[in-house]
């Protein structure tokens, strides 16, 4: 049986236990809720999925992500059994298509989330009831270089202004709507930049996975100064992945190591540079980039948006899932 805990400091549960909304896990706990959901990727698959620096491995998929795929599962279950009572509601103006179920993946730059989606992604095609299920990552919505230089904006990649954050949410809207076809520009990480001419075609998913720093940011007021819709009003479920931010920083320099002895190699690749100078000289413009620009952004930006997630991820320094906290409904 497992009991809610409140996020307040020791000595305060002894007198009270505060209320909390999260129902707070342990990996234990968390692991167990699997249920008898099988595991429908191999460790090759696994390997394919992971990103560069990230440490995940069957266990891992079986004690954290699995339970997490059945939960969406029935979360996904849940949101049609509404629909049909929508419908009921409705009569004739009823029989309503389903809408994309929409889920958010939010956190630091490093922490890991691109693998959590791509893993998410493998796991949840493969239960019959939603086969389709696409991933989309927000830097095809940050704003080309060319107009990042223009308003100033290069040393804040990745803050929310270098993005294009109206034809994010139109892009989500558009596909929660239901419209056939829906595009998006692509970034690449090789040239840093948007790429000309490039897009992503949508088609509509079973599931919508959004992956970014900012998707949990509620919208700014307009110019008008009125409330807007902004894209995290299209969840239908949101993660947030957590660490401690010297972790985090140690996994980005450690990938930064990794990527000047791979893909920096390129010469395409806007970092060459950092191939051409000593290790050290090419660390520490990596620690000045997270001292400056990511460690500012987490901080101010991202880490606020984590008490609007359904559930939030807390890794160790092994990258290992600790701790979990579940929305409670
Ligand atoms: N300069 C780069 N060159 C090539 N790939 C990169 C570069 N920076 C980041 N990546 C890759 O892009 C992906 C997204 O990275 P990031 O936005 O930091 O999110 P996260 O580490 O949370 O998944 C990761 O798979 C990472 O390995
Ligand atoms: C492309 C990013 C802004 C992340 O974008 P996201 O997919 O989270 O929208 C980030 O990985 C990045 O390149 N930041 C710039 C600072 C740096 O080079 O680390």
């Amino acid at each position: 049986m497992i009991s809610p805990v409140s996020t307040l400091p020791r000595s305060a549960h002894r007198s009270r236990p505060e209320a909390t909304p999260y129902l707070d896990l342990t990996r234990a706990e968390w692991s167990a809720l699997r249920d008898k959901t099988p595991l429908p990727l191999t460790a090759a698959e696994v390997e394919k999925l992971r990103g560069l620096g990230d440490v995940i491995d069957l266990d891992e998929v079986r004690d954290i992500y699995l339970p997490l795929s059945r939960l969406l599962n029935l979360y996904v279950g849940s949101t049609s059994g509404l629909r049909g009572a929508l419908n009921t509601f409705l009569g004739e103006k009823g029989s309503q298509a389903g809408t994309p179920f929409v889920i958010g993946v939010a956190g630091s730059v490093a922490v890991g989330k691109s693998t959590v989606a791509r893993l998410l992604q493998a796991l949840l095609s493969r239960w019959p009831e939603h086969p389709r299920v696409e991933l989309v990552t927000t830097d095809g919505f940050l704003l080309p270089t060319k107009e990042l230089e223009a308003r100033g904006l290069m040393s804040r990649k990745g803050f929310p202004e270098s993005y294009d954050r109206r034809a994010l949410t139109r892009f989500v809207a558009d596909i929660k709507a239901g419209k056939d076809e829906v595009t998006a520009p692509v970034y690449s990480h090789l040239i840093y930049d948007i790429v000309p001419g490039q897009k992503l075609t949508v088609r509509r998913p079973d599931i919508l996975i959004v992956e970014g720093l900012n998707v949990l940011q509620p919208a700014l007021p307009g110019k008008d100064g009125r409330t807007r819709v902004g894209l995290a009003d299209y969840f239908d479920f949101s993660v947030y992945v957590d660490a401690r931010t010297e972790d985090i920083e140690s996994w980005y320099l450690n990938r930064f190591r990794k990527l000047r002895e791979t893909a920096f190699q390129n010469p395409s690749s806007y970092f060459r540079k950092y191939t051409q100078v000593s290790e050290e000289e090419a660390l520490d413009y990596a620690r000045m980039t997270w001292r400056t620009i990511n460690k500012p952004n987490l901080l101010e930006n991202v880490a606020p948006t984590r008490g609007r997630a359904t559930l939030v991820l807390r890794k160790g320094p092994d990258h290992k899932v600790q701790r979990l906290s579940l929305r409670k409904l």
